[in-house]
Parts: C-alpha cells; structure tokens; sequence
C-alpha cells in the first residue's frame, strides 16, 4: 500500500517528457536586444528531455497552493523560500541587478524559480557552447544544477514574480565565466559527463 511519504516522493518527480511541454530553443547570436526571443530562423526547439540531461529539472506548479509544490519543497529539503519581482519600478538597483543576472556566470547551489506571474528567459549552455533559450512563465517551475553556466533577462514584458527556493540560508552570490576550476563546475561535470565529451567550437 502506499504510503504518504510515497505519495509525496510521486508528485514531487519531474514531470515526464510526453505529457510536459516547455518552451526552449537554440539562440542566435545577434547582438539584438536580450529581451527579444532570438530564435534561431528556422526556429531549432530544444526538447525537455535534452534540458533534463544537462541537469535541468522542470514541472508545472498550478499556484502556490498546489500541493506539488509542497510535496516538491519536503522531497527535496527546500526550505527557504522568498519572493522576487524583477521590473524596472519594483527591483532596488535595477539597471545594476539586470546587469549582473545576464552576467553568464554559476553558482554553488541549485537555482530554483517557481514563476508566480509575468514571464522571463534563462539561458543554460548547451554541452557544445550553444546558448539554450528557456521561456519560463506563470506555474513554471525550474531548477539549474549546481556549476551549470546560465543567465538570465526579462523579455519585452519587463515583468517576472518568482518564488526562490533554497535548501538552508541562501547564497545568491553569482560566480561568472571563466569558472572553470571551481568545484561546483567540476562537480557539474562530474555528474553530467556529456558535458565533458563534445568540445566547444
Ligand atoms: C526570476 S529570478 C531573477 C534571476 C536570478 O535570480 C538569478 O540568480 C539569475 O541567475
Ligand atoms: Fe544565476
């Protein structure tokens, strides 16, 4: 029979590939706007299956009260948590902080953004270097691994309100590119090893 710890473990597991469909692309690489999709013509989308193997996990959260949320949240020992919003009127030091977000770069943690309202990119490299565009907006949920080298930017709706979760008092503290001898980086390549067999061009 399965127990309540069975039943929380269940919801808390990625959503599977056929039923979840998230929105990612590779980039160009014009010198365009950030906030623009920048969409490769034609356009070459990203399958979720390809983000789970560079370490990216995703579900679709129906709200704050959804209990998948919470089931997310004991499963994987995030307990803190707070809120966000980045827009020009709503952030302290805005230019500065949007700066700094699309600042390719890692951390020494999991990032995990649970978007609440509005909408925004993050950006993951690919194995081989390509930038992957990932569209996150309302009841998205998404983790970047530890050492994963990303970024981030609003789109032309300059509005995004996001849950951050953290496991214990949060560091947010970004360590920009080249990181390459940091230990979360090695540890990223450590537990993706495709990231280390396919050389950047
Ligand atoms: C939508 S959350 C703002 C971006 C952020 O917090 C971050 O750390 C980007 O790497
Ligand atoms: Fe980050």
């Amino acid at each position: 029979m399965a127990t309540v710890s069975d039943e929380i473990k269940a919801l808390a597991q990625p959503d599977p590939i056929e039923t979840s469909h998230v929105d990612a692309w590779y980039m160009d690489d014009s010198s365009e706007d950030q906030r623009l999709p920048h969409r490769l013509e034609p356009n070459e989308p990203v399958l979720l299956e390809h983000l789970q193997k560079l370490g990216v996990v995703y579900w679709k959260v129906d709200g704050e009260e959804d209990p998948k949320l919470q089931a997310i949240r004991d499963a994987r020992g995030y307990s803190y948590k707070d809120i966000i919003t980045v827009s020009p009127d709503k952030l302290p030091n805005y230019e500065m902080k949007i700066k700094s977000f699309f600042e390719e770069h890692i951390h020494s943690d999991e990032e995990i953004r649970f978007v609440l309202e509005g909408s925004g990119y993050f950006d993951v490299r690919d194995f081989d270097e390509r930038w992957i565009r990932i569209d996150c907006r309302k009841g998205d949920m998404i983790v970047l691994p530890e050492g994963i080298y990303h970024r981030f930017t609003l789109d032309t709706n300059n509005y995004i309100k996001a849950m951050r979760l953290f496991v214990g008092e949060p560091v947010w503290t970004p360590i920009n590119r080249p990181a390459d001898d940091h230990q979360s980086r090695s540890r990223y390549q450590s537990s993706f090893p495709a990231s280390q067999s396919i050389r950047a061009h």
